[in-house]
């Protein structure tokens, strides 16, 4: 029966094609089509590793201060010692363009590997590439490179993509002061680092710790100036390697599986379907359901999947959960069953916000303070109002206009299981009009 119940709920599941699985379809597999075409197309294949970790990061930083040029000259550097596939400037300019969830992003992914690790690598050709791409994570960083030009400085898009850093919980950065074959003062240089580190500090980064590394990205990619070219490409690399961290893998973080259908199977209980997005659980496990109003704990007496019984459940299984002494109303779709006290329900939190314009399938207008549209949270749909944070200069008459990247305050109709870093939508009439990520949560149940 219960086997029964568990397949025709992933036959549903997948048929319903909920936002959240349109979501998680175009969020960690676009890097991975992508990759895929990569390796297909520049025959990359024969040094590719599976036995190295994997770490995604990328290039970020002002307009025009070397991001792409960069990227490229890594690439060539790495291809001398046998890690990657030269990818030209050219080649990564011309980047492709990625649907993700209605967002048009361009990006390109570049993928290089050093003795430790293979990284993917996303470069965008431009600024409001990368505020979408961070938003939404369309292509997850893990660490970032911030490119900033030693003729100009630290730039207004400096300090807007290492905030976003901050805000997407990118926890480590290596910064890379470019052209300084243009630069004959060595004290200008020093000037600098140190703004940069200030910087960093200032938006809660380890500003003094973090590798800054001087050198030139265009003598690199043309080959000459080894001492500021080839040279300081491999120390940015060796600097990645030591400094930025890997992520926990999915496996090692908390169960969590968002509650898609609910079942009752007489005999034997309510089971909630679902695909586990994190950790692992084992059959007889003590589990809390969290949302919407009505949080409990109890104990997972059955898992299935496939039409069989399993003794454990992991990241990315398709699982039926039976729940011991639960009935059929007290579970609902936008819950999550997770590991007892992994995650709490929120009512109230600010998030970093992308507006999507028109022509991205987005609203005509812009809107005003208490603007409320329905919020999508995993498999969770709540209507939510959407306000200013306090001390926002004349919060009553701002406007939000389509194309722009706002903090807002949003407050739920219903609690939701969200932490910081959770990533939602944002949709009205049907369409989806905005994306978001939380960045601090403001009131908990
Ligand atoms: N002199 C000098 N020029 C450089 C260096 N690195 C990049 N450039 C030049 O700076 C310009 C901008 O470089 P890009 O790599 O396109 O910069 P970007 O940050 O990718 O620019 P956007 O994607 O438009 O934001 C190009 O003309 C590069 O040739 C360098 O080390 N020295
Ligand atoms: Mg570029």
């Amino acid at each position: 029966m219960l086997q029964w119940a568990t397949s025709k709920a992933v036959s549903r599941g997948l048929a319903r094609t909920s936002l959240y699985a349109c979501q998680r379809a175009t969020t960690k597999p676009s890097l991975t089509l992508a990759s895929v075409s990569l390796v297909a197309r520049r025959g990359y294949a024969e040094v590719f590793s599976r036995s190295k970790p994997h770490m995604n990061i990328g290039t970020i930083g002002h307009v025009d201060h070397g991001k792409t040029t960069l990227t490229a000259a890594i690439t060539k550097v790495m291809a001398s010692q046998g890690g990657a596939k030269f990818t030209d400037y050219n080649q990564i300019d011309k980047a492709p363009e990625e649907k993700a969830r209605g967002i048009t992003i361009n990006s390109s992914h570049v993928e290089y590997e050093t003795n430790n690790r293979h990284y993917g690598h996303i470069d965008c050709p431009g600024h409001a590439d990368y505020i979408k791409n961070m938003i939404t994570g369309a292509a997850q960083m893990d660490g970032a490179i911030i490119v900033v030009s030693a003729t100009d400085g630290q730039m207004p898009q400096t300090r807007e993509h290492l905030l976003l850093a901050r805000q997407v919980g990118i926890k480590r950065l290596v910064v890379f002061i470019n052209k300084v074959d243009q630069i004959s003062d060595p004290e200008m240089l020093e000037l600098v680092d140190m703004e940069m580190r200030d910087l960093l500090s200032t938006y809660n980064f380890d500003g003094e710790n973090t590798p800054i590394i001087m050198g030139s990205a265009l003598a690199a990619l043309e080959g000459r100036e080894d001492n500021i070219g080839a040279t300081k490409i491999k120390e940015l690399v060796d600097a990645c390697d030591e400094w930025l961290e890997l992520p926990p893998r999915d496996l090692e973080k908390p169960f969590l599986m968002p509650v898609e259908d609910v079942f009752s199977i007489s005999g034997r209980g309510t089971v909630a379907t679902g695909r586990v997005e994190r950790g692992v659980a084992s059959k007889g496990a003590d589990v809390e359901v969290v949302g919407l109003g009505n949080s409990f704990k109890t104990t997972l007496t059955g898992i299935e999947m496939f039409h069989k019984e399993l003794e454990r459940a992991e990241a990315g299984d398709n699982m039926g959960a039976l729940l011991r002494g639960i009935k059929r109303e007290q579970v609902r779709r936008g819950q999550v069953i997770v590991a007892p006290g992994s995650i709490k329900a929120v009512k109230k939190f600010q998030a970093q916000i992308y507006v999507l314009t028109k022509d991205e399938g987005g609203r005509y207008t812009p809107f005003m303070s208490n603007y409320r549209p329905q919020l999508f949270l995993r498999t969770a749909d709540i209507t939510v109002s959407l306000t200013f944070p306090e001390g926002t200069p004349d919060a009553a008459e701002k406007m939000v206009m389509p194309g722009d990247n706002v903090e807002m305050v949003c407050d739920l109709h219903f609690d939701v299981a969200a932490e910081i870093g959770s990533r939602f939508t944002l949709r009205e009439g049907g369409r989806t009009i905005g994306t978001g990520i939380i960045t601090k949560i403001l009131d908990t149940v």
